[in-house]
């Protein structure tokens, strides 16, 4: 089943398109994430989804039903702010219980369920904290579990692991992941720190300017980026320009090319250009050597068991056709 589905939605602010005819199908127990720059419109896309913001045209559907004109609280979506928005005078089973109380559900039966949740997020036996006593990841998981308590069925994340250190913040992306397997909700995520949609979501929808510019699996964006604006945003893949296209026996269009794609030295079935070193980095695992070619800047990886040509070196490059992908918006 669908749980979210955008039909040709825009929303205008003045002059600005914040969202512009996005269309996505985002299906049910599905984790999906909305990456791209500051200002590229995923926060709006979010507040459509919860209710905050009305498309000034289009049609927005949750689980089915139409959700213009449905005020936030009616929908069955939750939502966690990067801030976390929790109450600092209350305990902090008084704030993963609000949203209840709210609804008007009992006591006793909201602070069960409060203190479940809290178990969720691996939190159990804090609720008698109040959130100044806390570290900045279990304020995190506070709301989160703020959140869960309310069972919703989509639950619309905005940047939540933004204040977090990084050790912490990959520990979270992980915890997040499992948790949103084992319960089933639909996550719909906004970052833009293309690492952490990578490694969590099970689609990406990459944002530039209002609109999707590419929509698919983690494998899909990173190594087949449909635009330049992909291949530059999501990762390091080189942008061959089309003149060096041209050369390799490829059409008049932009193409991306990973450094992984490439080895140095030529074999069987590939295609080979060559290029002069002008730097190497060691990088751990591997090396990389940037080489100068027909006026292209191009990235390979190699082994690091092996030493990187020296600089000034001419060395030939090879890589398999169909590692080369041509991109959308030739020149
Ligand atoms: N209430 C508003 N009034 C006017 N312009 C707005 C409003 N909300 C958003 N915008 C504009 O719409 C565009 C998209 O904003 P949005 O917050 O959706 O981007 P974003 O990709 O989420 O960026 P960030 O990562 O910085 O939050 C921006 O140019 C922003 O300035």
């Amino acid at each position: 089943m669908t749980a979210v589905l955008f039909q040709q939605v825009s929303r205008h602010f003045g002059a600005v398109r914040a969202v512009d005819s996005v269309d996505l199908a985002i299906a049910e127990g599905e984790f999906f994430a909305m990456l791209g720059p500051s200002g590229s419109g995923k926060t709006t896309c979010l507040r459509l989804m919860a209710g905050f913001e009305q498309p000034t045209s289009g049609h927005i559907e949750i689980f089915g039903e139409t959700a213009e004109g449905v005020p936030p609280y009616r929908r069955n979506v939750n939502t966690v702010f990067q801030d976390y928005a929790l109450f600092p005078h209350l305990s902090i089973l008084e704030n993963v219980a609000y949203g209840l109380m709210v609804k008007g559900v009992g006591k006793a039966e909201r602070l069960k369920a409060a203190e479940e949740a809290l178990a969720m997020v691996k939190l159990p036996g804090y609720g008698a904290r109040r959130p100044g006593q806390l570290s900045g990841g279990q304020r995190q998981r506070v709301a989160l579990a703020r959140a869960l308590v309310n069972r919703p069925r989509v639950l619309l994340l905005d940047e939540p692991l933004g204040a977090l250190d990084l050790k912490l913040r990959e520990q979270m992306q992980e915890e997040l992941k499992s948790l949103q397997k084992s319960l089933g909700i639909t996550f719909v995520f906004v970052t833009h720190d293309q690492g952490e949609a990578l490694s969590m979501a099970d689609r990406i929808a990459v944002f530039s300017d209002g609109r999707i510019q590419q929509l698919g699996t983690p494998e899909e964006v990173y190594k087949r980026p449909k635009t330049r604006f992909v291949a530059d945003f999501v990762g390091s893949s080189n942008v061959l320009p089309p003149d060096f296209v041209r050369t390799l026996g490829f059409g008049d269009s932009y193409a991306s090319l990973r450094p992984e794609a490439i080895t140095l030295g030529d074999g069987p079935g590939r295609k080979n250009f060559a290029g002069r070193v002008v730097a190497t980095s060691f990088l751990g695992a591997a090396n990389r050597v940037t080489v100068e070619a027909a006026g292209a800047r191009v990235a390979a990886m190699t082994p690091a068991s092996t030493a990187p040509p020296a600089l000034g070196e001419t060395v030939t490059l090879s890589f398999l056709p169909q590692d080369l992908h041509p991109m959308d918006g030739a020149r």
